[in-house]
């Protein structure tokens, strides 16, 4: 914006038909913006030709300005302070490029040497707002590899996603082109739980070659995705990709993976995973989706219903469940299907909360399946589901653990601008002691991931289904009910403003309605637990514990 103003010019944009205000030295024209202001007219015009920094913080976030500022500023005050340079690492500032040296930091493996020097701070440098490799604390995980990856993914949310958000989530829908944007940044292929699968892709991600790609990068990319605050959000990206594109590229056919994986990857295609059904929640291994052999042995014929379906209304492949045997875990297959075979229907479905991720009902009504599209092998389909819910579940605690930061880091801001009985919310004790336990749990919950997703990176796939089942169970239900009770204590701090639809209480609004989507998928809470001490107790037998 290169038009300057004095002070006196503004204040000369004083009326109803001419209305100009300052906010943070820069000038804006709401002579037309008025009329639809959320917070209405009147209070606008009298602050009318006025630096009316003060009043607009009291009642709005930064998300409002970012989202308003290309559309109403008309300039700058000429008393401005010129921008720096070089941009301090902040939460805006521009992916940098590896550099020589940062490229010799880089090792094959994502653990670093003891002696490592910390990372540059990064981000709101909120204690416990972000993880705190994040603030300059040591880390055995991190590199500089992730930290220019945790940049490029902040600064496209930062612009380009978290101001529309709350407009998507209410429109239940997220523009097709994010999705697009994902796949040609490379984010989509890093999001498999596999290694970099540069076959597939016409581009790779910028900030990390395809080489040093591990599980760490992975975790970046979701935990940085649900700093918007929003299940629906996150889960319209990943949900259904992330979970049902990871049986196709470890079980699928060379053939098939030639034939789909890249039209995935690039964001073209939508994919979902398709287990739950209407009578088969947690108990899996009863589900009656049935796929019948054909007489030729060529094709499945399916039939059957799925349910609570995320991604399902957009998808052309669904990643599927089928009964093709008896009774038990050992009847089941998993089936690649195509919405092009016919006879797949889906609807959405109106759920409590996650509105922008598309929960669907499907009906399978007698769709013919090549066997080539089997994932895996026939009647052995329970081995790939279970492999894949330690990913599922990985990816369920990130996000829940970020949404618990978001509920935490709101609850800051805010307890640090809305004052209450004379002082502000921060200089109640009360306020402190919500904020502790939340930081408390938030933390704690977090070192478990870090530690667990090291594991997974040097464990192979059996060994990890095997000896990471218990311990990801436990662990997811730890952060779901880490984020209930930030949700909740969020929600008491912010008061009405959660209680009501948009913002600035929108995030933790919209997070508590949230929470049952993470709490009951994926494993409930009471199934989580009771697995992490079944497995556990199993496994340590099986591996010569002494009782
Ligand atoms: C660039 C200028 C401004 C823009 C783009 C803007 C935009 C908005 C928007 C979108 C809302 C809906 C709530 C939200 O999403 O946060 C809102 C609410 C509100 N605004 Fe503004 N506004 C501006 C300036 C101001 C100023 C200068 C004041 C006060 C003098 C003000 C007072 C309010 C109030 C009181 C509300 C209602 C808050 C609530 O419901 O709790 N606004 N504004």
């Amino acid at each position: 914006m290169s038009k300057t103003f004095s002070k006196s010019d503004v204040a000369s944009h004083n009326k109803g038909d001419n209305l100009w205000i300052i906010v943070d030295d820069d000038v804006y024209d709401l002579t037309k913006f008025q009329d639809e202001h959320p917070g209405g007219k009147k209070i606008l015009t009298r602050v009318a030709g006025k630096d009316a920094s003060k009043q607009f913080w009291k009642y709005h976030n930064e998300g409002i300005l970012k989202k308003y500022k290309p559309k109403l500023q008309v300039g700058s005050l000429d008393s401005k302070p010129k921008a720096e340079p070089t941009p301090e690492p902040s939460s805006t500032y521009a992916a940098p490029q590896p550099t020589k040296e940062t490229k010799k930091a880089i090792t094959p493996s994502s653990a670093q040497t003891e002696e490592a020097e910390p990372l540059e701070p990064f981000g709101s440098l909120i204690p416990f707002a972000d993880p705190n490799w994040y603030q300059g604390f040591h880390s055995p995980y991190f590199n500089e590899s992730h930290a220019a990856l945790r940049a490029e993914v902040r600064q496209w949310v930062e612009s380009d996603i978290e101001p529309y958000v709350t407009e998507w989530d209410e429109k239940k829908e997220v523009p097709r082109e994010i999705f697009l944007e994902a796949g040609r940044r490379g984010y989509l292929a890093g999001l498999l739980g596999v290694k970099y699968p540069v076959e597939y892709v016409k581009s790779s991600i910028k900030s990390v070659s395809p080489e040093h790609w591990d599980l760490f990068h992975e975790m970046i990319i979701t935990d940085e995705l649900s700093r918007v605050g929003s299940g629906g959000f996150v889960w319209n990206m990943i949900g259904g990709f992330g979970i049902g594109g990871p049986p196709l590229i470890k079980f699928g056919k060379k053939a098939l993976k030639d034939r789909i994986m890249p039209g995935l990857l690039s964001g073209e295609k939508r994919i979902c995973l398709a287990i739950t059904e209407p009578d088969a929640g947690s108990d899996v291994a009863n589900l009656t989706c049935e796929a019948k052999l054909s007489e030729d042995g060529k094709h499945y014929i399916v039939n059957g219903e799925k349910k609570w379906i995320t991604n399902g209304i957009w998808c052309d492949y669904f990643t599927t469940a089928v009964r093709t045997g008896g009774e038990g875990m050992n009847g089941v297959t998993l089936l690649l299907i195509e919405r092009e075979f016919g006879g797949v229907s889906t609807r959405r479905m109106d759920c409590q909360g996650v509105w922008s991720s598309g929960t669907t009902y499907i009906t399978f009504e007698d769709v013919k399946v090549p066997v080539e599209n089997v994932l895996g092998k026939e009647n052995q389909g329970f081995k790939v589901i279970m492999t894949n819910f330690n990913h599922e579940r990985m990816g369920i605690i990130i996000q829940c653990l970020r949404f618990s930061r978001v509920c935490y880091e709101e609850s800051v801001k805010y307890a640090n601008k809305r004052r209450t009985f004379g002082k502000k919310l921060i200089e109640h004790p009360v306020i402190r002691m919500k904020l502790a336990h939340m930081a408390r749990q938030i933390e704690a919950s977090y070192s478990w991931l870090e530690n667990l997703i090291y594991q997974c990176e040097k464990m192979g796939e059996t060994e990890a289904m095997l000896r990471l089942g218990g311990p990801i169970a436990g662990l997811k239900a730890q952060s779901t009910l880490t984020f209930e009770f930030c949700a909740r204590e969020a929600s008491q701090i912010f008061g009405g403003l959660s209680y009501s639809r948009g913002g600035q209480g929108a995030k933790v609004e919209r997070l508590y309605r949230d929470v049952r989507a993470y709490a009951i998928p994926g494993g409930s809470e009471e199934i989580m637990l009771d697995l992490s001490m079944r497995q556990s107790l199993r496994v340590a037998k099986m591996t010569g514990m002494k009782l």
